[in-house]
Order: C-alpha cells, then structure tokens, then sequence
C-alpha cells in the first residue's frame, strides 16, 4: 500500500469553494488570500477549503493562474487551516495531471477532479480510466471525485463509478457530490468505505444529504453561511432536526429569492464581497458583474434571513 500524506485524515464538516480574487482589470490578485483565510476561520468558523472549483471559476482560468492560486492557498492556508483540497481538473488529461503533479508539490492535502465535459466519458468505466490516469501521477495524494453533472453534462450515475474504484486508484477518498440525485447518493452512501467521505455540495438541501449519511459539505454559501451552517451540523448531530431544519430553510429563502433575480457566480462573488468586505474583484468573461440594483436586493435579504 501506498505511504499517504500525514495529513490524510477524513475529510469532514464544512468545506468553503473558494471565490478567486481578481483585480478590478481582471488578474489574479493573491494579494487577498491571506485575508480571506483569515476571514473563513476567525468570522465564518470554517477551516476546509476547497479551491479552484466552480465557485472559483476554475475552468476560465490558465494552468498558469491556477497553479499560483493554488501555492498561495495552501501557503496561507498553513497552519489555520486544516484541509486544502484543490480542484485540478481541466479539458484536457495533460493539463489535469501537471495540475495534479503541481498539488502534490505544494504538498495540498487533497485533490478533487470533474470529468471533462467536451469529449465526454460516456460511462463509469471511461470515466474511472480517465480519473485513474489522473490519480496516477499524484499517487500519494488523496484524490476524490467532483460529481456536477449539471455542469459537465456527464451524468455517470457515481454509484457505478465507485464499484471496484479502489482496486483502480488506491488514493480514492471519496466524492464530491453535486447532484440533486438524492437516490444515487444514498447508493453511494451504502458503498462507503470507513477512510472515505461523501461531501455534499447542493448546499440548499443540504440536510436531506445529512439524513443519507452525507461525511460533511462543500459549497459556495459556507463562505457566507458558514457559522450558521455551524450550527445546522451541531443541531443535527443532536437529533434536534426543527433547529437545523430553520437553518436550511433561511438559506433556501434567501437562493429563492436570489434565483428570481437571476443568482449565478456573479451575483454570488458579489453578495460574499458585500457580506465580508474583501476585494474580490469582478468574475470573469462569460460571466457577467452583478448589476447594482440586484446587489442591494441580495444583501438586504440575506441580512433580513440571518438577522445580523
Ligand atoms: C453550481 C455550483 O456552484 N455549485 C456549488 C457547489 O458545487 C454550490 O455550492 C452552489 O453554489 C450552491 O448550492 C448554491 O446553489
Ligand atoms: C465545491 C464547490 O462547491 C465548487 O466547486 O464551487
């Protein structure tokens, strides 16, 4: 068996998808990292990050880009943190494994990969021998896979992904799971093994993923929600399901209101900027600025849901 990282322990609890900070022109801007590390673990009560993924609009950024985000994560993330996974999947196998390889250097305590979506792996069995191409060269590194089907259009029940996964790749961790398929991630559920975790990722039904025996969560509104969502694990822990239940509905009230305006990556960066006070920047070409007007509805409502 391989000698893991000494970090390799479960991946639990709540886990913030990072926005990336950009400048106002639209470069990266490492500068904010360590102050939106600092944010998450002293404001938010959240201390596993999950960086380069969808919320960090990973696939509109280079390698090149990806790789600095990453080190500098990892290195502010040293010592305050304890779980850095990065996202290193791309459209290409190449540039997936350099990402990897990249990972394993700055010594991340995990690696997370989405299938790629233009050429597609068309079933489990093509997609397990594109993971286990990637998790091969990073095979010390604790690898799991990013299952968001509505983004890569790749809707390889993960059920039949795991069957035998850890006879292919014996770095397998577990799942990411972004799916509204609450039947497929109870199978999943019922095939994990006890090193494993299942984090959920749709955060507004996040307690249904709970009741399934969802490890932990994985999401964008931990970077806003993270102390309330704090409370939702601790209530359901003790069986006090009206209390976590009350928090789950706030965040469902506030992305109803949210989607009737349009919510997407812009509108999200821009409520995280509103609720933290850091400089994030922009998002990225395709996806638009928040307008201004949609702004102030959001930020009003999330300060009505949660009353602070
Ligand atoms: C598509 C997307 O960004 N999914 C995120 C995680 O995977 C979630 O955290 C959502 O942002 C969140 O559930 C709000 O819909
Ligand atoms: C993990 C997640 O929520 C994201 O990639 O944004």
């Amino acid at each position: 068996m391989a000698i893991m990282a000494p970090s390799d322990k479960q991946l639990t609890g709540l886990v913030a998808a990072t926005f990336t900070p950009l400048t106002e022109e639209g470069e990266i801007n490492i500068s904010e990292i360590g102050p939106y590390v600092a944010y998450l673990t002293e404001r938010q009560g959240v201390k596993n990050i999950f960086v380069n993924g969808t919320t960090g609009e990973s696939l509109s950024l280079s390698v090149a880009e990806r790789k600095i985000l990453a080190e500098e994560w990892c290195k502010k993330a040293k010592g305050k943190m304890d779980h850095v996974t990065v996202h290193v999947g791309c459209m290409s196998l190449k540039d997936t494994q350099d990402l990897a390889r990249h990972a394993a250097e700055i010594k991340a305590d995990s690696i997370a990969v989405i299938a790629p979506s233009f050429f597609k792996p068309k079933n489990a069995q093509e997609l397990r021998a594109y993971l286990k191409a990637v998790a091969s060269v990073a095979p010390n590194l604790p690898f799991y896979y990013y299952h968001i089907p509505s983004f890569t259009g790749v809707n390889v029940l993960v059920r039949d992904l795991l069957d035998g996964i850890e006879d292919h790749i014996s770095s397998f961790r577990g799942v990411k799971f972004s799916s509204t398929d609450l039947m497929d991630f109870g199978l999943c559920a019922s095939l994990m093994k006890p090193n494993w975790s299942l984090i959920y990722g749709v955060d507004e039904q996040l307690l249904s993923a709970l009741v399934l025996g969802a490890n932990g969560a994985a999401g964008s509104t931990y970077n806003y929600v993270g102390c309330q969502f704090n409370k939702m694990l601790a209530a359901f822990e003790k069986g006090e399901l009206i209390q976590a239940r009350t928090i789950q509905f706030q965040l469902q009230e506030l992305l109803d209101f949210a989607m009737k305006l349009g919510f997407d990556l812009g509108v999200n960066k821009q409520l995280m900027i509103d609720v933290s006070g850091l400089s994030l920047g922009p998002p990225r070409l395709p996806v638009m600025r928040c307008p201004p007007d949609v702004a102030a509805s959001v930020k009003q409502k999330y300060h009505s849901v949660f009353r602070q």
